[in-house]
């Protein structure tokens, strides 16, 4: 069993760094499906996990890892915008991470581009990966961990990554800065979104819980209201989903293009 897996202890939320060590972290862009990719790293034992690679900029990342010495331990499927939580109880409520509609995932390219490192995804998102987590899981890399956070909504799979000194938490598409994701891909998990009601990015790449709270107009809503309104978004299908979600299923594309 490779080292990677090993390292994913189960129900260990409680769990902190406690070092505080400063994190190494870079947010990349894909300018297409407008995906932020995180990295992050412990500049120690130089051990990274990826946090939603898209296929077009997986040679970048992939660069860049190996140009800062980094070892990438696993990427994961999931955010796009992160929050700095002086109040994590909102977060422990379903926000997200999951089998990606608008892009496809550039994990499968990584696994060869980057011989060792392993695909990380939730089982309940139903797709293929070397490794599925679960509401509870840890994620080591160093001194660090990501905490896995249940948070259906846009998906039934979606997860949220909280560093384990509660300092970030990674998001993904359920809850966006002033925003939120789409939930009629599967309307069935609309109910655990009502929590974490949301609107939209406006170029904005980080913000806080509390920022959230009080400058997200749906946070302001009634379930009834959030609902009524998610309900009658009508927007146009992501114009990559038709052949993105059967290539996330799959992890991706598995070998480098030509
Ligand atoms: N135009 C984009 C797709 C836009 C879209 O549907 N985004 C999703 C998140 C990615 S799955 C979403 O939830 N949007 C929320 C919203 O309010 O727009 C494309 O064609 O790729
Ligand atoms: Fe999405």
């Amino acid at each position: 069993m490779a080292e990677a897996v090993l390292r994913v202890a189960r129900r260990q939320l409680s769990q902190r760094g406690g070092s505080g060590a400063p994190i190494l972290l870079r947010q990349m862009f894909e300018p297409v499906s407008c995906t932020f990719t995180y990295l992050l790293g412990d500049r120690e034992s130089r051990e990274a996990v990826l946090i939603d690679p898209v296929l077009e900029t997986a040679p970048r990342d992939a660069q860049l890892i190996k140009e800062l010495g980094l070892r990438l331990l696993i990427w994961a499927g999931t955010p796009r915008s992160f929050l700095y939580p002086p109040d994590l109880s909102l977060l422990s409520l379903p926000v997200n991470t999951h089998c990606h509609a608008d892009h496809i995932t550039g994990s499968g390219l990584l696994r060869s581009l980057l011989p060792g490192c392993q695909s990380v995804i939730s089982r309940l998102s139903g797709a293929q990966a070397d490794l599925h987590i679960e509401d509870g899981d840890s994620i080591r890399f160093g001194r660090f961990a990501l905490e896995t956070r249940a948070s259906p909504g846009h998906t039934p799979g979606c997860v949220t990554f909280v560093l384990n000194d509660h300092s970030m938490a990674f998001t993904g598409d359920a809850l966006l800065i002033r925003g939120c994701g789409r939930t009629d891909f599967q309307p069935e998990a609309l109910d655990s979104l009502t929590f974490l009601p949301l609107p939209w990015p406006l170029g904005f790449t980080v913000s806080t819980v509390e920022e959230e709270r009080t400058l997200n107009p749906r946070l302001t809503l009634s379930c009834e209201e959030f609902v009524k309104i998610m309900g009658n978004l009508n927007l146009p299908k992501p114009q990559q989903i038709d052949f993105a979600v059967p290539a996330n299923m799959r992890c991706g594309v598995q070998t480098p293009t030509a």
